[in-house]
């Protein structure tokens, strides 16, 4: 095959408002105030620095060693040599800081993991999209959805980790096979992955919408399924936001409603859109619900919301990130 793939952080001499006046014995610290805020860099930078206000040293004001005021006050004492040493230590430990802020239990680390996994959404999502697409189209024979999942998984294993492998992938079979729906929503299509195998598995009259939300992924992954062999009659895919395909999804739906929702887009839609759905009235009491990366912080809400309604939706399986929810147990739906 001619295509080639290459992957994938006192003292400052706090500038007492550079006190004009003189400072005496008593109280000359307690009474200070900043000109400016603190800054950490600026903290950081200062460490070792001689005196820039050399009157404020104890020398400078008379005071004496064993004065009231004691304390270990940075004029008294700068020893440069040790906080050359701090500093050498705080730039050292710079590369260690993303293990820190991952050990540490504080908002910080809540911060760390967010970025790092926007970081990892836009590399995929920028990344895989047409490399994927020319692969698969390479690779597979046309019309035959089993080979196209055969050159996905090959894809999968050599080039690139999708959210859905194969390991999860056996997984959702499994769901649809026991399930057998006739009206699917798949939320987050990318390059077709998940559509095709639930595609292969659905029941004559079964139907799939997926949803994606960039028009260019959505081209590309509308092409895999045609590729696959699969008819217009048996899918949609919907190039827009989760938001605005559900609020139209009862034009799609007609007088049915969902049998199987497979979340698979932004973890922090997952609970907006499954409130959506409520309201809208696309679920029934038969509903199964897919959720995929559930391990993700913005997951979170969902997973919380999940618990305060027992009667309403129950987890019926794990596998990895991925859950099995069932909804109804009550009249509520
Ligand atoms: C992890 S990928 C889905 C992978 C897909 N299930 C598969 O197996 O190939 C997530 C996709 O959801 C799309 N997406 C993210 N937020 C979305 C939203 N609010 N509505 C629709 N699609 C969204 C992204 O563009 C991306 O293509």
């Amino acid at each position: 095959m001619g295509y080639k793939a290459g992957y994938t952080l006192d003292r400052v001499p706090v500038h007492r408002r550079a006190h004009s006046h003189t400072h005496s014995h008593t109280h000359s610290y307690t009474t200070d105030t900043l000109d400016t805020p603190i800054s950490l860099p600026c903290m950081c930078l200062d460490w070792g620095r001689k005196p820039e206000y050399p009157e404020e040293t104890p020398a400078a004001r008379g005071e004496h060693t064993n004065s009231a005021h004691t304390g270990p006050r940075w004029e008294s004492n700068p020893r440069p040599w040790r906080s050359k040493i701090m500093v050498s230590l705080f730039l050292l430990s710079l590369p260690l800081l993303p293990v820190i802020i991952t050990l540490c239990r504080s908002p910080l680390r809540a911060l760390y993991h967010r970025v790092c996994e926007r970081v990892l959404k836009v590399l995929r999502g920028k990344v895989c999209v047409r490399r994927t697409h020319a692969y698969i189209f390479c690779e597979c024979t046309h019309g035959q959805a089993e080979s196209v999942l055969a050159s996905f998984d090959l894809y999968i294993k050599t080039h690139a980790s999708f959210s859905i492998g194969p390991e999860k992938g056996v997984f959702l079979d499994e769901v649809v096979r026991r399930e057998a729906p006739l009206r699917v929503l798949e939320l987050g299509m990318h390059c077709g992955y998940t559509s095709v195998r639930i595609l292969r598995l659905l029941p004559t009259s079964g139907t799939l919408l997926t949803v994606e939300v960039d028009p260019l992924t959505a081209e590309k992954g509308e092409e895999i399924l045609l590729v696959a062999g699969f008819k217009n009659s048996q899918f949609q895919v919907l190039p827009c936001s989760s938001a605005e395909a559900i609020s139209r999804l009862a034009s799609h739906l007609g007088e049915d409603l969902l049998d199987l929702v497979v979340m698979d887009h932004d973890p922090e839609q997952y609970l907006p859109d499954l409130l959506a759905l409520q309201r809208e009235n696309l679920l029934s009491k038969r509903s199964v619900l897919i959720l995929n990366r559930v391990a993700e912080a913005g997951a979170r809400v969902v997973l919380e919301y999940l618990t305060t309604k027992p009667h309403d939706y129950t987890v019926h399986q794990r596998f990895k990130d991925m859950l099995e929810i069932r909804c109804g147990n009550s009249e509520s739906f």
